[in-house]
């Protein structure tokens, strides 16, 4: 795949240097200018609507943003089309910023909403603030391109053009394939898992939006200085549809994708023509069959294709792995740590789900956490883990303070969990999941994604060898290229417990990890938690299945009502009256019922 994308760049280069030369006329010209600027808008809000997959319906307006406040500067002030350009981006960036904020609330069709009143706005804006837009008349006179006092020619334009579209292409394939594009990838198909992995969502989403707002600011201002004239007719609501169409058309998360969708939704219109009347019913009809065809879009369905043909092989060398031991070992002050939380009461309306619950995991132990349905357990894991916030009390881990903090926070500072309902970011390869669970030990930042800086390639290779030790230490390598929801049920599990380890927790939260396991599975869970523990990780354990809490545990804890009733050995605590009648006589007379059943 790597080859392909790099053949695909060099078509590329030799595409758009070859179009000038082939083209007749200034009109040729222009119209594939037009192209290249609508490429870079799709190229940017393909990194929205492909890596985040939120949908932005408001492009239009970013668009008119930047092409005002280029063609003001440049009318007004006198500035040169690269430093309006440049103003137009940041300007058009602070909306983007603006765009991300409602989407800590809303999603899907409401925020495609708040994107269109955005799009609306701006139109209004434009129309209405006359003494500085020109209303209804727009600007005109805008200079043509120039750059640094020099006035550039139809092609020299066309090539300023070019360069940017391929730049703003490589960059963008680059955050794809970085560490900020696996976190927009992993939002997107489940933040709770995300989150809990110490991806910061909303700050991926906000960078997502303004990557979206700034291509468009840039290609704004290009489009003013190629028509020298800008009215607010021509940015409209159908113009966002259409910027949307080019990236789903062409393949939202591929590459070339978006510039195909670009090419193809500049020329159709102007193609369809000859077709007078009929042009845009043809235009809707060729849209819906392509996409009816292809539902990936062009370039998604093509890789698809592919990969089919030519599968990539599906397991990768332990070999080539870091062993888990040194990857986890590496910060030994994170290890053997202690998880402490006092009085933590959890009120649901008039349901107390935990009251004043108590519970202190020793450094290196495996604590198991019990009790019967209901009895407050999965209240007491989102809780510490961040997603429930405490009505009272604290915790804390090796002495900091976690309560109040959000659920990423909480597990940079070292709290890392599984779910009881696999939370898996299904689309993503298994190592590619991993490799997730590592982002906070990848500490470059944005620039060096976008420039693949060698810093960055040597820790993204330092990543995805640390994540196949850790496929290995779950035995799960031999499925490292596998889509993550094509795993067995069974596997799913062992991978959710790799991506956990692979952020280097100081506590490892395991909610219920043997549900619906096979009994060999079990017997290979516990073993793998004995090796966890083994390796100096604390383990918080809630489960149901007592044979494995006897046989791990060094600690239990049981709840009931929200009540912690008894926290000892084992041994203890399963001759305790109290814990027999509320927790271990049910579940006994409950494993008898079921053995007896045929
Ligand atoms: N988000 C919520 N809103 C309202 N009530 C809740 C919420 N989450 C849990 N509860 C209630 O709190 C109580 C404790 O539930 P919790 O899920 O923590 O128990 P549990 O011990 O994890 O049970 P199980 O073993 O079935 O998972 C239950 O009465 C439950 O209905």
């Amino acid at each position: 795949m790597r080859h392909l994308t790099t053949i695909g760049f060099l078509a590329l280069a030799v595409i758009l240097v070859a179009v000038p030369l082939a083209s007749n006329n200034e009109y040729e010209l222009r119209l594939f200018m037009l192209f290249l600027i609508y490429g870079i808008i799709a190229v940017g809000l393909n990194v929205l609507v492909g890596l985040t997959g939120l949908v932005s319906l408001g492009q239009a307006g970013l668009f008119a943003l930047g092409s005002y406040t280029g063609a003001i500067l440049a009318t007004r002030l006198g500035f040169d089309m690269v430093s309006s350009a440049l103003v137009a981006a940041i300007v058009a960036g602070f909306f983007g910023v603006l765009l991300a904020y409602p989407t800590v609330r809303v999603r899907g069709v409401y925020l495609a909403v708040v994107t269109i009143a955005f799009g609306l706005i701006v139109e209004n804006v434009a129309i209405e603030w006359q003494s500085m837009t020109g209303g209804t008349t727009g600007i005109t006179s805008i200079p043509s391109p120039n750059v640094f006092g020099f006035r550039l020619s139809g092609y020299a334009y066309y090539g300023l053009l070019a360069v940017v579209l391929f730049l703003a292409a490589a960059a963008a394939h680059n955050l794809k394939i970085s560490r900020f594009g696996r976190a927009m990838l992993a939002v997107s198909q489940s933040e709770t898992a995300a989150r809990a992995l110490g991806v910061d969502a909303t700050g991926v989403r906000t960078l997502a939006f303004v990557a979206a707002a700034v291509t468009a600011g840039l290609a704004g201002t290009f489009y003013a200085f190629l028509n020298s004239y800008i009215s607010p007719d021509i940015f409209t609501f159908s113009d966002s549809v259409r910027f949307l169409l080019m990236v789903i058309l062409g393949g939202a998360a591929s590459t070339f994708g978006p510039i195909l969708g670009a090419y193809i939704l500049t020329y159709l219109p102007e193609y369809l023509q000859q077709f007078a009347v009929w042009q845009k019913f043809a235009y809707g009809a060729l849209l819906l069959i392509v996409m009816f065809v292809m539902p990936r879009g062009i370039m998604g369905s093509l890789a698809f294709g592919l990969k089919k043909l030519r599968p990539a092989p599906r397991a990768v060398s332990a070999t080539e792995g870091i062993l888990a031991e040194d990857t986890l070992r590496r910060d030994p002050n994170a290890l053997r740590s202690e998880l402490v939380a006092r009085d933590l009461t959890v009120r649901f309306g008039g349901l107390t789900a935990l009251n004043k619950a108590s519970l202190r995991v020793k450094p290196g132990e495996v604590h198991a956490l019990i009790g019967p349905n209901g009895a407050g357990k999965s209240t007491f894991v989102n809780t510490i883990s961040g997603f429930y916030r405490p009505t009272e009390g604290e915790f804390e881990i090796d002495g900091v303070q976690l309560a109040g903090r959000k659920s990423h926070e909480i597990a940079r500072l070292g709290l890392s969990r599984t779910f009881q309902n696999t939370e898996l970011f299904g689309e993503l390869t298994v190592l590619e999941n991993v490799m997730v669970g590592y982002q906070q030990g990848l500490g470059y930042g944005l620039a060096a994604a976008l420039l693949r800086t060698p810093a960055m390639r040597r820790q993204e290779e330092e990543c995805r060898r640390a994540a196949i030790g850790l496929l290995a230490f779950v035995d799960l390598q031999d499925y490292a290229n596998e889509e993550a929801r094509f795993l067995p049920f069974g596997l799913q599990r062992r991978l959710e417990i790799a991506r956990a380890l692979a952020a280097r927790p100081r506590l490892l939260l395991l909610d219920e990890p043997a549900a619906g396991l096979t009994t060999q599975e079990i017997d290979a869970l516990e073993e793998m938690i004995r090796r966890i523990a083994a390796l100096g990780v604390s383990v918080l354990l809630i489960e149901h299945h007592v044979e494995l809490i006897m046989a791990v545990a060094d600690t239990v804890t049981v709840l009931d009502y929200g009540q912690i009733i008894a926290s000892d050995t084992p041994a203890v605590v399963q001759d305790d009256p109290r814990v027999i009648e509320a927790y271990f006589g049910t579940s006994l007379e409950h494993a008898d019922a079921a053995e007896a059943t045929p």
